[in-house]
């Protein structure tokens, strides 16, 4: 798991070093660190370094002076470095240090800037820091040359992922003292390019984290092991509650991707063309016809089956099928682990959630949870901190929500959060959630309902980094859809 914190949380860290007098020392590690990457940079687009040209964007402050000394150090090394004074006031020191190991700093609308930005092979972007959250007037910068940021893309907000309307898109973001949230989540990893951290030293001064980012290690942790002598009761029974006469297809997704996830048993909830379909399409599945039993949980299910499940996945394609809907509220008062997704989430009602409990949201769908919960909010407020409204979801529903998007947010009740950016927009294709909640499912099969609800939050972050990883290795091959989606689902896990 990767840390990641807000800028105030880098800001209290950096507050007793600076206090100490320190500040010179980190800021020396920025610089140092931003000039490495930049000459790195250099080498790929232009095969050398020396006789290269960076023009820096310098704001009025720390993180203008972050740069002003990394581009003395550039200079130092035969790189023509220019800084573009956007504001009255620059870092004084990290000004003269440039003057005087050869570089210049120019004025802002000046036809020298204009010429030396037009021929940049690298801009660093160091208008703006942790410190501000946008407003300024940037440049326009030539498409050609490879864009730096310095610590955040200016006007990204280090902790939302909110950006202003200027903000320019980075190929690299050079971050200091550990990583932002905000070049995480939101719009944030679509500006800052690659991330790369700098440690500067700030060390046992960072508290705890806003946000975790999931990494491959963490999925081998939270995958259940597969027992020598497990049998396909003891490897999980998945109820799934899905498809209709309007979406069969659905439910044949989910049904797939929790079979080829390596299910135990997958029992399947349907009738009609959707259990016509799963017969011949999945016929792993064991089919249940019919209304479910009201109470599931009393006499009467041990014969058919039902009362070896062990959880359930509901809701995908559903729709408005009246008996789908009514099997959805049957399998929820069984207290058993539960992914809901799609049309099942409206019956997950605030006090019915539980920490066996996964929901699955995009955006329209968390807007509408949050909506039921009593919340004011828009897609906009969404879309402009997820990661807060993914909190509030989780909260207010006592339960784990995975809020889908291009950076999956995991959030448990009790406040941890688990982001997913191993993915790929061509998971952006209908059906791609139906197979997140087969697999999810399958996983939640086998859950151990005693272990604590943070372990379940970094089982659905896990498995969305698993679908995220099987979206991006189908992508270097072709294009694809859904169904190959389900196909290859298990592929990372042996
Ligand atoms: N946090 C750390 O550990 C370290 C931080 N450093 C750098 O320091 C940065 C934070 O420094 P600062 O707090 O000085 O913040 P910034 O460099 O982000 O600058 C904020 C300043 O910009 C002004 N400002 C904001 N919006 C403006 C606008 N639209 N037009 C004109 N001026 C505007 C603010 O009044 C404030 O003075 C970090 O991003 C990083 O680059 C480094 O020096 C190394 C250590
Ligand atoms: N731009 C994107 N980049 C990466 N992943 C994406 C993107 N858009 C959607 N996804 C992923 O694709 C899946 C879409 O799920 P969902 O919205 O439920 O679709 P559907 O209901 O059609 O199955 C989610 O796992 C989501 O995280």
């Amino acid at each position: 798991m990767i840390p990641a914190f807000t800028g105030e949380q880098i800001r209290a860290a950096e507050a007793p070093l600076l206090e100490r007098g320190e500040g010179d020392r980190l800021m020396a590690k920025a610089a140092y660190g931003l000039a490495q990457h930049t000459l790195r940079a250099l080498r790929e687009r232009n095969g050398r370094t020396y006789g290269t040209r960076v023009v820096a964007l310098i704001g009025p402050g720390n993180n203008g002076g972050d740069a002003l000394f990394a581009l003395a150090k550039l200079a130092a090394r035969g790189v023509a470095a220019h800084a573009i004074q956007l504001t009255q006031r620059i870092h004084e020191a990290g000004a003269a240090e440039l003057k005087r190991a050869g570089g210049v700093v120019l004025e802002k609308d000046s036809p020298e800037a204009q010429r030396a930005i037009a021929a940049a092979d690298v801009i660093i972007d160091a208008a703006l820091g942790t410190g501000a959250t946008g407003g300024m007037s940037l440049p326009e910068v030539p498409r050609d040359a490879r864009v730096i940021a310095c610590d955040v893309p200016s006007g990204l907000h280090a902790g939302t992922g909110r950006v202003a309307p200027e903000t320019i898109r980075a190929d690299l973001t050079v971050t200091f003292g550990a990583l932002k949230s905000g070049l995480v989540v939101g719009r944030g990893p679509e500006y800052a390019g690659r991330v790369e951290v700098i440690d500067i030293g700030l060390g046992d001064h960072l508290g705890a984290p806003d946000l975790y980012v999931v990494e491959s290690a963490d999925v081998v942790d939270a995958l259940p092991r597969l027992e020598r002598n497990a049998n396909k009761y003891s490897r999980g029974v998945l109820g799934l509650v899905a498809g209709s006469a309007q979406y069969p297809g659905a439910a044949i997704l989910s049904a797939r991707a929790a079979v080829n996830a390596g299910v135990g048993m997958l029992r399947t909830i349907a009738d009609g063309l959707t259990a016509e379909l799963l017969a011949t399409e999945v016929p792993e599945s064991v089919a249940h016809h019919g209304a479910l039993p009201a109470n599931l949980n009393g006499s009467g299910s041990r014969d058919n089956g039902l009362s070896r499940i062990t959880a359930w996945a509901l809701g995908p394609g559903i729709g408005e099928d009246k008996q789908q809907q009514a099997n959805v509220e049957s399998a929820l008062k069984t207290g058993l682990p539960v992914v809901a997704d799609a049309s099942a989430l409206p019956y997950v009602t605030p006090s019915s959630g539980g920490s066996h409990v996964v929901l699955t949201p995009h955006l329209g769908e968390l807007e509408r949870m949050l909506t039921a919960a009593g919340l004011r909010v828009s897609r906009d407020d969404i879309e402009a901190d997820p990661v807060r409204w993914a909190r509030w979801a989780a909260v207010s529903y006592n339960s784990v929500v995975l809020f889908k998007g291009p950076s999956t947010i995991v959030c448990s009740p009790e406040g941890f959060t688990w982001v997913n950016t191993n993915s790929t927009p061509a998971l952006a294709t209908a059906g791609s959630g139906d197979v997140l909640t087969g697999l999810i499912g399958a996983l939640l099969s086998a859950w151990d309902t005693q272990r604590p609800v943070n372990d379940l939050a970094k089982l659905a972050a896990a498995a969305a980094f698993l679908h995220g990883q099987v979206g991006i290795d189908l992508e270097r091959r072709s294009s694809f859809g859904a169904t190959a989606l389900a196909e290859h689902i298990g592929s990372p896990l042996v």
